[in-house]
C-alpha cells in the first residue's frame, strides 16, 4: 500500500475537523431521593454516628453548618443504609470494599438518570452519540461507570469512552474541556460528558479534633450532570433539530504554584482520607482567579469587564464565592447561578457546574440574568489548587432565550 503525500494527510485530517466551536447541546441532572435539610443535619448525624454525647462538637457543627451556604442536600446514604454498616462509623475499621460496592451499584443508576434528561432534551437517538466522557471521584472500578453506561443508555458498542477518576472538584470542567477537543476535532462527533458523585465515600463519624470531617459531612451532596457536547448544530428531520445553548469557546488549566497539599484526597482502608485547608482554600483562590480570567479572556480580544459577563464559578462553599466576589468586585446577583445551586444541593464536586449551567440557562430563559450577557465564564476548583477556566458564549435566544442557532449555521445530517 503506497503512502499518501504529506499534503493529502493534511487535507484529510483537515477534513476531519468541525467547522464551529463545540457547543452545550443539552444538560440534564439527577440526585438521588432522599433530601436532608441543612438545619436538621446536625441532629441526624449525630443521632446516626451515635455521638450525641459530644454536645461541644455538635454545636461547633452546627455553627459550621451555617457558614457553607448551603440550606438542602441529597444524599444517597441513609439512617438505615448507616445501621447496616457499622464499620462506616469507625474512621480506622476497614470500609472501603463495602463503600465501593455502593458507589458501583448506585454511581451508575444516577449517572444514567441524568444522562437520559440530555439525551431527552437533545432530541436525537442516544446511538448517535459518538463519543463519552465520564468522571467521577466515587469509585474506583475498571470496567467503570462509563462501561456500564452503554447498555443503560443504548448507546452503541463503539461509542469512545474516556474514563477520568479522581479530579477533585474540577473533574466537571475537565470532563467538558476534554469533550470540547473531542467536538472539534471529529467532524460529526457527539460527545456525552457525564458527571456523578456519591458521598458515601466521605462519610465519617465525628471526631474531636477532626475539623476536616466536619466539612465532609456539612458541605458535601449527591448528584449527577450530563451534558452533550457537539459542534456544528444539525437539523437530523424537520422536527428535530440542535439547539445550542453555549459555545465553549477556550478551555484551559492552571496549577497554582506550591499548593500541592492545599486540597489532597486518597484512598483509604476507610473511604476517603486526606485534607482541605478550609482556611488557605477561599484566599489562594482569590490570589490567584483574576490572573487565570486575564489569561482566558485577554488571547481572544474580549474586555475584562467582569459584571458584564454571566458566572458559572464552582460553588465550594459560600466564604469561596464571597472571595470571588469581592476579588472581582462582581455585582451581588453575578453569582446568584452558583450560591442558589450550593443553597439547594451542596458541593456536588464536579457535577456542581453543570448543575450551575442548567441554573444560567434557566435564568436566562426567564429574563432573570440582568443585561442578558452575551460572553461568560465557568471557573472550576480543585486538588492541588488547580483552576479550570472555561470562557462561555450564548447562543442568542430566539424569542424565549431557548436559544437557537440562525440558520445559515445550520447543517443538515
Ligand atoms: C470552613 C469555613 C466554613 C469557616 O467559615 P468562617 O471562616 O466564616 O467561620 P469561622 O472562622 O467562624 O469558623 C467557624 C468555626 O470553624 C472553625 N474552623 C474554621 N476553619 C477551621 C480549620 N481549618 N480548622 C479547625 N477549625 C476551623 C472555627 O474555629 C470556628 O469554630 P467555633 O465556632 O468553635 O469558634 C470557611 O472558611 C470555608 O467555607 N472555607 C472553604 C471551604 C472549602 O475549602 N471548600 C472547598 C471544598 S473542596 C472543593 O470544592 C474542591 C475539591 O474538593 O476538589
Amino acid at each position: 500500500m503506497g503512502s499518501a503525500p504529506a499534503a493529502n494527510v493534511r487535507e484529510i485530517c483537515r477534513a476531519r475537523r468541525a467547522d464551529g466551536p463545540a457547543a452545550v447541546l443539552a444538560i440534564g441532572t439527577a440526585n438521588p431521593a432522599n433530601c436532608v435539610l441543612q438545619d436538621d443535619f446536625p441532629d441526624f448525624y449525630f443521632r446516626a454516628t451515635k455521638s450525641d454525647h459530644l454536645t461541644g462538637l455538635k454545636d461547633k457543627f452546627r455553627r459550621v453548618c451555617q457558614k457553607l451556604g448551603v440550606q438542602k442536600r441529597y444524599l444517597h446514604h441513609t439512617e438505615e443504609m448507616l445501621g447496616a454498616h457499622p464499620e462506616f462509623l469507625d474512621l480506622h475499621a476497614p470500609s472501603l470494599d463495602a463503600r465501593l460496592d455502593i458507589a458501583k451499584a448506585a454511581v451508575p443508576k444516577l449517572a444514567a438518570e441524568a444522562s437520559r434528561r440530555a439525551i431527552a432534551e437533545w432530541g436525537r437517538p442516544a446511538a448517535d452519540i459518538t463519543h463519552l466522557v465520564v468522571t467521577t471521584n466515587s469509585g474506583a472500578h475498571i470496567p467503570g461507570v462509563d462501561f456500564q453506561l452503554v447498555p443503560l443508555l443504548g448507546l452503541r458498542p463503539t461509542v469512545r469512552r474516556t474514563m477520568l477518576y479522581l479530579n477533585g472538584c474540577f473533574a466537571g470542567a475537565a470532563a467538558l474541556r476534554v469533550a470540547k477537543d473531542l467536538a472539534e476535532n471529529n467532524r460529526g462527533a457527539r460527545v456525552l460528558v457525564v458527571c456523578a458523585e456519591l458521598t458515601v465515600l466521605l462519610f465519617n463519624r465525628p471526631e474531636e479534633g477532626c475539623f476536616q470531617v466536619l466539612i465532609n459531612q456539612g458541605l458535601f451532596g449527591d448528584g449527577a450532570g450530563a451534558v452533550v457536547v457537539g459542534a456544528d448544530p444539525v437539523i437530523t428531520t424537520p422536527a428535530v433539530r440542535e439547539h445550542p445553548l453555549f459555545e465553549i469557546v477556550s478551555a484551559a488549566q492552571t496549577i497554582i504554584p506550591e499548593s500541592e497539599d492545599v486540597i489532597a484526597m486518597h484512598l483509604t482502608k476507610g473511604g476517603y482520607g486526606g485534607n482541605i485547608s478550609t482556611r488557605q482554600v477561599p484566599v489562594l483562590i482569590g490570589d490567584n482567579i483574576e490572573r487565570c480570567l486575564l489569561d482566558a479572556f485577554e488571547p481572544l480580544g474580549i474586555g475584562a469587564e467582569w459584571n458584564d459577563l454571566f458566572w458559572d464559578v464552582h460553588p465550594g462553599s459560600s466564604a469561596i464565592l464571597d472571595q470571588v466576589d469581592a476579588v472581582l468586585q462582581l455585582k451581588p446577583e453575578k453569582l446568584a447561578a452558583s450560591r442558589r445551586v450550593l443553597s439547594e444541593y451542596g458541593n456536588m464536586f464536579g457535577v456542581t457546574v453543570i448543575f450551575v449551567l442548567d441554573e444560567l440557562r434557566r435564568r436566562m430563559e426567564k429574563g432573570e440574568e440582568e443585561g442578558a450577557p452575551e460572553w461568560g465564564a465557568m471557573v472550576a476548583f480543585g486538588p492541588g489548587l488547580t483552576v479550570e477556566t472555561m470562557v462561555l458564549h450564548r447562543c442568542v435566544a430566539q424569542g424565549t432565550g431557548a436559544a437557537a442557532p440562525p440558520e445559515d449555521k445550520l447543517t443538515v445530517a
